[in-house]
């Protein structure tokens, strides 16, 4: 699905990201962990071209993601709020996010019936705008948002942060079932150690915007980390 090579971004004299070579697999839920400042962030922005490297390329299907769009029909995407449309109601921005995948109103009203549980109660019918959402809730949006378009690859950086107990075991079992169901490519950035070695097959350790450690998943994966960061 993806394939890094020589990627290299900086900011002054820093460098951010410094991937020699990366692939990542159709199907796989790749965890990247890394204390702040570790590149994470940064190297979501460059692999949906809202910030280009200084050198190297992401490959995905093959195709430069800086050269073409095609990645685009098959990727989808929640970084941070800034994904939202802050003066719309969730029904509104839904709608408008449905009309770009050409979903009809009552398809995109079909759809959400399925995050009735995720959403707890409080995102449809609260007659709200968005930017009146707790940051928690506003997430929701976003990532019910961004898998309206039934993806290939979804990225979500930070998906656990801000939310509640009981929603983050939600948006796990929602993540394993699009896995199953859907052979659904995902990437998750996470700071939670416990949940990011629970849904995820292998994990990418970010250091200096350098690769650290990559590896499968056991039962050893969470105390090893936990050892890692508490060095
Ligand atoms: N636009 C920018 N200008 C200058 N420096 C930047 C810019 N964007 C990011 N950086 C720097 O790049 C480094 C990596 O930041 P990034 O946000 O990718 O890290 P992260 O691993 O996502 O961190 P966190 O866990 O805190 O979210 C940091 O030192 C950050 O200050």
């Amino acid at each position: 699905m993806l394939e890094i090579k020589q990627l290299k971004k900086t900011y002054g004299a820093k460098t951010v990201v410094n991937i020699d070579q990366l692939t990542i697999s159709d199907g796989e839920t790749i965890g990247l962990v890394g204390n702040n400042g570790a590149g994470k962030t940064t190297l979501f922005r460059m692999l949906l071209d809202l910030i280009r490297p200084d050198s190297g390329e992401i490959l995905s299907k093959e195709q430069n993601v800086a050269n073409n769009d095609h990645w685009k029909d098959y990727t989808a995407s929640y970084l941070d709020e800034g994904f939202l449309i802050d003066y719309l109601t969730p029904e509104e921005y839904f709608i408008f996010i449905g009309s770009l995948h050409n979903l009809s109103v009552a398809h995109v009203a079909d759809y959400l019936k399925q995050y009735e549980e995720f959403f707890n109660g409080e995102i449809l019918n609260s007659r709200k705008y968005i930017r009146d959402f707790s940051k928690g809730n506003q997430n929701k949006i976003g990532i019910a948002a961004a898998l309206m378009q039934k993806p290939e690859l979804l990225v979500l950086d930070e998906p656990f942060a801000n939310l509640d107990p009981t929603t983050q075991i939600r948006l796990k079992s929602l993540i394993r079932s699009l896995k199953t169901t859907e052979k659904l490519t995902t990437l998750i950035s996470s700071h939670d150690l416990n949940h990011v070695t629970d849904v995820c097959d292998r994990i990418i350790l970010l250091e200096k915007g350098l690769i650290i450690k990559d590896f499968y998943t056991d039962e050893n994966t969470l105390k090893e980390l936990e050892a890692y960061f508490s060095e």
